[in-house]
This record gives C-alpha cells, sequence and structure tokens, in this order.
C-alpha cells in the first residue's frame, strides 16, 4: 500500500527539488541522458571524436542501442553525403557510383527529372506535327491509308530508336536531405541483401522493356550508415559470410553493391565501389564476443573500444537523482502519460531497489523500468488524471509483468493441479527447490532423490536428470562430496538418483545444491523433509551455503505458491526486498550452512545426528568473491 513519506524523509530519498516530475529538467543531447553508464558514455565520446568503433556487452535494457543513437548525435553532420548511381554506357552492369554533399542527390535528380520531361515534351511535339502532316499529305493526295501506316510506322521506330532521356536519370541511393544528425542504422538481424545493398531483378532483361541496372541498385545499411552510425545487436547471429563481408567494409570503408540472389539477373550486375564510411557499434551479451568471426573481434579490439555495460549502480542520493529523471524523461518521451509525483516516484526507486537483487544497488535494467513507467502513466491517463500516483504503480506492477513471470504464473497453476510439489506435510528424499527463469520470475522447483543399490561392478554413480547444464552438473558433483563426508556410510555401493522435476528449459547455476544434498540425505538417512518449506542456496565442499542470484523473486515465488519457510544463504539476507503482500505469508530462516539447513528442514528426532555430524565439518571461511555467479539466459537454479 501507499505510505506517506515526511519531508525529511522525501529529501533524503530524492533532493527536494521537484514536486512532479514535469519540474525536472530533461537533457536535451541523448548522451546526458544515459544513466548509470559513465564509463560507457566517456568511451562513446571519445569513439565518436576519433571514428572508432565500439564493442558493447552486458545485459539488454542497459542502454547499448541508447549509447549508439547518442553517438550518431555527436557526429559532424556536416560531412554527410547522398550517394547516387549513375548508367555506365560503355558496361550497362557496371553502375557508377558518384557522393555529392548532403541534400544535393535531390536537387539532381529532380533536375534530371524535369531535363529528360522537358525534351520528352518537345520530342513528342515534333512526333506530333510530323505525324499530321503526313496524315493530312496523304490525304490531300488520295492515300490517307498509306499515309496512316507509314505515320504508324515512323512512330514505332523513333519510340525504339530515339534517345530515352528516363533511362539515364541517376538514382539517389543513399539520401540525407535535410538531416539533422548523422544517420543511426538499426541492422540488428538483418540478411545479407539489406546489410550489404542488393540488385533488383529484371524480369524483362532485353527489348527496349528493361530497367536500367543503376536505377535496379538499392544500398545496404553499411551505405545507409556511411558517416554515421551502424548498430548491430546480437552480432554473433549475423552468418559468418556476412560478418567477413562487414570486416571488408570496415577495413576499405567502401563496398561494390551487387545482386545478393546467384539466380537472379541483379547478380550480373557490380557497381564501382559504394562509399560506406561507418562507425560500428556492436552488442550482444557475453556469448556474441566468443561467439563472433574472430577477425572482425579482433579488428574492434586493435581499432576500437570494448566496454562492458553495467546492471546496477549504488543506491546513493545522487543516483536516486537521476533515476528520478529517468522517469521525467520516460514521461517526455512517451508525451501523453502525465508526470510522476513523489510518491509514483518512491515506487519506482523502490522497484528499483528490488529488481537490483543486490544490497544498496538501483537497478540500470531501464527498459524494463521505462516499461513499468509507461504502464503506470498509461492506467493514470485512462483514468484522465493530471498527475501518475503511487497507486498507479502499484497497479502497473500487477500488469506490466515479463513473459517470464506469465509463464512462471502458468507454472505454478499446472504444477498444482498435478501437484507436482506439496506444501503440507513431510516427504522422504523430496524438496522444494527454487528457481529463477529469465532473471526476473521465481519458479517452484521440486527436486527428488533415490538411494538404491548398485548394479555396477565399478561401484555407485551420481545419476542426475532434468536436463542439466554444465554447472548444474558440477554442483551435483560438490554435493556429493558432502554428502560421503556427513552421512558416514559407504556410499560407494549405492547409486544416486537425483531428478529436477518439471525443468523443460534445462537447469543452469548452482543454486540448488543445498536443496540437493537436502533431498540426498533425506533418501540415504530415511528421515522425512518438511514440505512446508522451500530452499535455495549453493554448498561449499565443506558444507559452507554460499550465495545465489534472485533471492526476492525466489522467496515471492514460494510465498505465491502457499509455502510457509524459505531458506536462504545468509549472505543473501540484505539482498531481499519482497513484495509487502507477501511479507506476513512467509518466513524467510537465512542460514549460513548445511547443518543449520537439515535443522530446519528435516523433521523428528532422527535428524539430531546428522545436524551433529554436519556441525563439525569445517568452517574455514572461504572466498565468496571468487565464486562465480548465474549465467544469464537460462534457468538458475
Ligand atoms: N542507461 C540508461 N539511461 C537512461 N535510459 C535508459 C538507459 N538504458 C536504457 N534506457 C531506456 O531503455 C530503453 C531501451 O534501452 P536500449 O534499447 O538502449 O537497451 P539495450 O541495452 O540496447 O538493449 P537490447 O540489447 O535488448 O537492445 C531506452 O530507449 C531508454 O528509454
Amino acid at each position: 500500500m501507499e505510505d506517506e513519506m515526511t519531508a525529511t524523509e522525501e529529501t533524503e530519498l530524492f533532493g527536494d527539488d521537484f514536486n512532479t516530475t514535469s519540474s525536472i529538467d530533461v537533457p536535451e543531447l541523448m548522451i546526458d541522458q544515459v544513466i548509470g553508464q559513465e564509463h560507457a558514455v566517456e568511451v562513446v565520446k571519445k569513439a565518436a571524436s576519433q571514428r572508432r568503433h565500439v564493442m558493447m556487452i552486458g545485459t539488454p535494457g542497459t542502454g547499448k542501442s541508447m549509447l549508439a543513437k547518442a553517438m550518431a548525435e555527436l557526429l559532424p553532420k556536416e560531412e554527410l553525403e547522398d550517394i547516387m548511381t549513375y548508367p555506365n554506357l560503355e558496361d550497362n552492369n557496371n553502375p557508377k557510383i558518384r557522393e555529392v554533399p548532403a541534400g544535393k542527390g535531390r536537387e539532381i535528380v529532380l533536375a534530371h527529372k524535369m531535363e529528360a520531361r522537358k525534351k520528352a515534351q518537345s520530342r513528342n511535339m515534333m512526333m506530333m506535327f510530323l505525324v499530321l502532316g503526313i496524315v493530312m499529305y496523304s490525304f490531300y493526295v488520295g492515300q490517307l491509308l498509306w499515309g496512316i501506316i507509314a505515320a504508324i510506322m515512323i512512330l514505332m521506330l523513333t519510340r525504339q530508336f530515339m534517345p530515352k532521356e528516363e533511362l539515364m536519370i541517376p538514382k539517389l541511393v543513399v539520401s540525407n536531405y535535410q538531416k539533422e544528425k548523422a544517420p543511426y542504422i538499426d541492422a540488428t538481424g538483418t540478411h545479407a541483401g539489406a546489410l550489404l545493398g542488393d540488385v533488383r531483378h529484371d524480369p524483362f532483361q532485353s527489348g527496349g522493356l528493361e530497367t536500367p541496372a543503376h536505377d535496379r541498385v538499392e544500398s545496404g545499411d553499411i551505405h545507409k550508415s556511411h558517416k554515421g552510425v551502424l548498430f548491430i545487436d546480437e552480432i554473433n547471429t549475423l552468418r559468418l559470410e556476412s560478418q567477413q563481408s562487414l570486416l571488408t567494409a570496415l577495413q576499405e570503408k567502401e563496398y561494390a553493391i551487387t545482386g545478393q540472389s546467384e539466380r537472379s539477373s541483379g547478380a550480373l550486375v557490380k557497381t564501382e565501389p559504394v562509399p560506406c564510411d561507418f562507425i560500428m557499434v556492436a552488442a550482444g551479451n557475453l556469448d556474441a564476443v566468443e561467439k563472433m568471426h574472430p577477425a572482425l573481434r579482433s579488428r574492434i579490439k586493435g581499432y576500437g573500444y570494448e566496454v562492458f555495460m553495467r546492471d546496477s549502480m549504488e543506491d546513493t542520493l545522487e543516483n536516486r537523482k537521476t533515476l528520478v529523471r529517468f522517469v521525467a524523461q520516460e514521461v517526455v518521451r512517451d508525451g501523453h502519460i502525465p508526470p510522476f509525483d513523489k510518491g509514483a516516484v518512491k515506487e519506482v526507486i523502490r522497484e528499483s531497489r528490488r529488481r537490483a537483487g543486490r544490497k544498496g544497488h538501483l537497478t540500470l535494467k531501464f527498459r524494463d523500468l521505462g516499461g513499468l513507467v509507461r504502464v503506470a502513466g498509461d492506467i493514470a491517463h485512462s483514468e484522465n488524471a493530471e498527475i501518475t500516483t503511487a497507486t498507479h504503480v502499484l497497479a502497473a506492477k500487477k500488469i506490466a509483468r515479463s513473459i517470464e513471470q506469465q509463464l512462471a504464473d502458468s507454472y505454478l497453476e499446472r504444477r498444482k493441479d498435478y501437484q507436482l510439489f506439496d506444501k503440507l506435510g513431510s516427504s522422504v528424499g523430496r524438496v522444494n527447490g527454487l528457481a529463477v527463469m529469465g532473471g526476473d520470475s521465481g519458479i517452484v522447483l521440486p527436486i527428488m532423490a533415490e538411494v538404491t543399490p548398485t548394479q555396477s561392478s565399478a561401484g555407485g554413480h551420481v545419476i542426475a536428470t532434468g536436463m542439466l547444464k554444465d554447472i548444474a552438473k558440477e554442483a551435483v558433483q560438490n554435493v556429493s562430496a558432502v554428502i560421503k563426508k556427513v552421512t558416514g556410510e559407504d556410499i560407494s555401493n549405492h547409486d544416486i538418483h537425483i531428478q529436477f522435476i518439471g525443468t523443460y528449459e534445462g537447469v543452469e547455476g548452482d543454486s540448488a545444491s543445498i536443496s540437493i544434498a537436502t533431498a540426498v540425505i533425506s533418501a540415504l538417512e530415511n528421515i522425512p523433509i518438511d514440505q512446508t518449506v522451500a530452499m535455495t542456496g549453493s554448498l561449499s565442499v565443506r558444507g559452507d551455503v554460499l550465495p545465489i542470484g534472485g533471492a526476492t523473486y525466489k522467496i515471492e515465488a514460494a510465498a505465491q505458491a502457499g509455502i510457509k519457510k524459505v531458506i536462504i544463504p545468509k549472505s543473501n539476507e540484505a539482498d531481499v526486498l519482497i513484495e509487502d503482500y507477501y511479507k506476513d505469508k512467509v518466513e524467510i530462516i537465512p542460514v549460513a550452512t548445511i547443518a543449520e539447513v537439515i535443522e530446519h528442514s528435516l523433521v523428528g528426532e532422527d535428524k539430531a545426528g546428522i545436524v551433529e555430524k554436519l556441525k563439525n565439518m569445517s568452517n574455514k571461511k572461504i572466498d565468496l568473491a571468487a565464486r562465480s555467479k548465474k549465467v544469464a539466459g537460462s534457468d538458475d537454479v
């Protein structure tokens, strides 16, 4: 619910220089609107002045394309040029290319068209007089029929053989007419033709009906971004041949246009080299760096800059003020949503803290946060409100749910329908684990364990199923080391089966480690697990519970599923910022060791012995910072 703030609280939260976002000044230049990416901004400014390429790596929605657009604004528009194709009388299949100052191309084409029209008019006039003369003379000498035949033949011959001025009109293939700034072209996901240019197919090709080759030339994004910025997101998804051609274009700063389809008449045509002196901003996540063409990568590395985008910033007054400005910017950019009052901005800041998932930080995933601002504004607008308030933001949070969140809801329903997880009673070898999908939505992920005598003469195996990826597989191995030590059982004669239930998207990360350990210990010792508990946490081989990502979302998912207690790593305690309406529905139990996990999750007296053994494990401190965290893009459990 909305809570009132005192004036002092307000000042502490975001200073006192505004009542609603309408009084906040929004910088004019886009580069000054970029928030929280100071390093990237500095690099972009430098790269713009030195005309260097830039590679931006980081989470989606943190401002990569915004920075590329901002870079275009920084480039001198005085250097812009138009590019034109002209017919080549010596070789029709090799159209000529000419550059002219920006805006001039249109004038040239218009002048040629006028000229052609004038010539065509006077030619038509001449023909009319000639035909009329012939017809009148033939009538006069009584040979009207022959006269008409002769007139028709003359008309046909002149059509065929007279020069056709309209076919000589140059074509403007890159126009910067009245452009206020250097071009910004987003070539994400384009095919070769759109990227490198193409020559259209000509079905007639000869006989006087053909379209001249220069008129069929279409420029590509590399040409349209001449003297501007070419932005390519997920560059690794471009075909290798296209990446190779892009590299040639980068090196040569010109690239001839030819038909991309081998079976088209366009493939016969190749223009003179077409200028393409663009700055490339390539973007993506770490995957993009690994999978892009090595030569292209080394070109950027050698002749440009590489920037890693941050995904959160410190929660300081200064940064919160920039967040207020972000809301103001989004309101202005949208154009029809009402300004936000302090209460509404406070809710946005709160959401930004929640989404950061990290103590004392604010998220920089502004695309998603911008979505929330717009939905809140839309709700206010639909109510004809003059101001967007906290109530609108709270309502927006319920509506503006990501696909992953909606998917998580549907998983929850399906799991409830088929009773895939329990929230009551106790059962052996069955744990309510927790996972996150898409970075911002939690799900309950049941894990089951069974221990059976092995049939193999080579000794027992750990068999884990549920589409586990590398880190998850390693986590299973590490957990079995703990189990061996803890239970004191000779488990070499046993096979340990671990099953992740309903993991259709695969399992990544190691935060299911304490759940696996608990399930296996329960199965080995035949001690039931309390099903009112869910848990998340990774585990060191010495029994320490280590931090995980997405604690807030996981707790909320458990609460939504009706689970009463959630065990989380103590080191994540400060990251948790769950929604108010979940607060009294779920108890959060922070733990530091596996002994505490067992203490809180196993049922009955028999657990005491195990807890004792676990407590004796070394509690030597380990370097938490060195632990690698979640790998983006897949389920993290
Ligand atoms: N650092 C930022 N400062 C201010 N606004 C931002 C920032 N990052 C993103 N935004 C807002 O979010 C919108 C989307 O961001 P943008 O498209 O630049 O993200 P991206 O990193 O390129 O994501 P993707 O890789 O998915 O394309 C921007 O138009 C802007 O409104």
